[in-house]
């Protein structure tokens, strides 16, 4: 029987060098992708001589560890570029979004539009693969009762980036393998040293891709004029200091606020964008941080949701509001304009506008949308 032919998403670090290895262990004719999403001449990215990048682009770097290891595995390595692709579909919301005030998230973007869709299409039809692998701790399964496929958790919770995944879709899910689902890091990064791969000891990278270890803020500042406004004690209603735009704070954040002479520690409770105002209250005070109930919009479900919940138009499962917070218990009503009012059991902390809830039932990754009017009622 003809081998079943996987083109695998090869980043140079080691979770997709794993990835590759264990694909081929498994028995697929294994071939690897790499691709470059962020050209810094060609977007104007640079940022003056300390924040420079084009001699050690780390892009490059990576390409190189990840020919390595294709080598070592003795398997193919293609090369593409998505620059233009990543520039439109990605940054420009990213920017825009920023520009507005919120914190949005650029991998989830660069999954729906860039992963499971451009460097599917090209590994389907250019490459003429069956299917694309990553290396992301999540897991795919068929489900033969529902006939559908069905994104799960990794079983590292620590690891598990199914928050980034939820907005992909059936057809996208059909096409993709996710060999790490079950493997935790330090057992990763040991099967890279048995087999002797380069990439075995390197750091995760952390952080926005096209970003890198540099400074956000200088990085933005190449896009986005500063946008400058008083931070007001929210207890006091007083001005305690100033900040060079409300896109660079998210809620709930503590450092960075630079209000020397406070007695206390601060976070910051609210933004007010059209007025430019950050609004920070006392660190014991978390009173401010806590919702119990938001309008989520643009909602993707991974699946047919009718087939695991009896009413789509009200049902519960479990949440999460940011990457890394744990799930809370739910309960959803469908509006008239196809949003969802999403109530919580219990008050939650930081749900911010403009980022992603991600719904679950069980392991299932359900789907995410955009939370949207956080409300309070009758929490002060
Ligand atoms: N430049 C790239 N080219 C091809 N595939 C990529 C690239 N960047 C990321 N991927 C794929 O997306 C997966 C998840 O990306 P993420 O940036 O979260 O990587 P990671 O957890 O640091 O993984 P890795 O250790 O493989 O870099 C990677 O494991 C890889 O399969």
């Amino acid at each position: 029987m003809k081998k079943e032919k996987v083109i695998v998403g090869l980043s140079g670090g080691v979770d997709s060098s794993v990835a590759a290895l264990l694909l081929q262990e498994q028995g697929y004719e294994v071939e690897a992708l790499f691709m470059r999403n962020w050209d810094s001449m060609a977007n104007n990215d640079v940022l003056g001589n300390d924040q420079q990048i084009d001699a050690t682009c780390p892009q490059e770097l990576d390409y190189l560890d990840a020919q390595q290891v294709a080598a070592k595995l003795g398997i193919k390595l293609h090369r593409v570029d998505f620059i233009k692709e990543y520039w439109d579909h990605v940054f420009q919301y990213f920017i825009e979004e920023y520009q507005k005030g919120r914190t949005p998230n650029p991998d989830i973007l660069c999954n729906k539009y860039i992963k499971f869709d451009k460097f599917l299409n090209y590994a389907l039809t250019e490459l003429k693969a069956d299917k694309i692998a990553m290396g992301h701790y999540a897991g795919v399964q068929f489900n033969a009762q529902t006939k559908q496929f069905e994104m799960i958790r990794a079983l590292d919770q620590n690891k598990d980036q199914t928050y980034f995944l939820a907005q992909l879709s059936q057809a996208q899910l059909s096409k993709v393998l996710f060999p790490l689902q079950s493997l935790k890091k330090a057992e990763i990064r040991k099967i890279a040293a048995d087999h002797n791969l380069v990439t075995a000891n390197k750091k995760d990278s952390t952080g926005i891709c096209f970003i890198g270890e540099r400074e956000f803020t200088k990085f933005l500042q190449n896009y986005i004029p500063n946008q400058p406004g008083e931070i007001v004690d929210i207890h006091t209603n007083q001005v305690v200091g100033h900040h060079i735009g409300v896109m660079y704070y998210t809620i709930g954040q503590r450092k960075g606020l630079n209000l020397g002479g406070m007695a206390e520690p601060y976070y910051v409770a609210n933004k007010d964008i059209d007025k430019k105002i950050i609004y920070v209250a006392k660190a014991r005070d978390e009173s401010f941080l806590l919702s119990n109930k938001a309008i989520v919009n643009e909602i993707n479900w991974t699946l047919d949701l009718t087939q695991y919940v009896d009413d789509l138009h009200d049902f519960w499962c479990t949440a999460k509001f940011r990457y890394r917070q744990a799930d809370s218990p739910v309960h959803l009503i469908k509006l008239k304009d196809g949003s969802y009012q999403v109530s919580y059991a219990q008050p939650v902390k930081a749900v911010t506008e403009g980022q992603q809830a991600v719904f679950y039932l069980g392991n299932i990754c359900l789907g995410g949308g955009i939370i949207d009017k956080v409300s309070k009622e009758q929490l002060q």
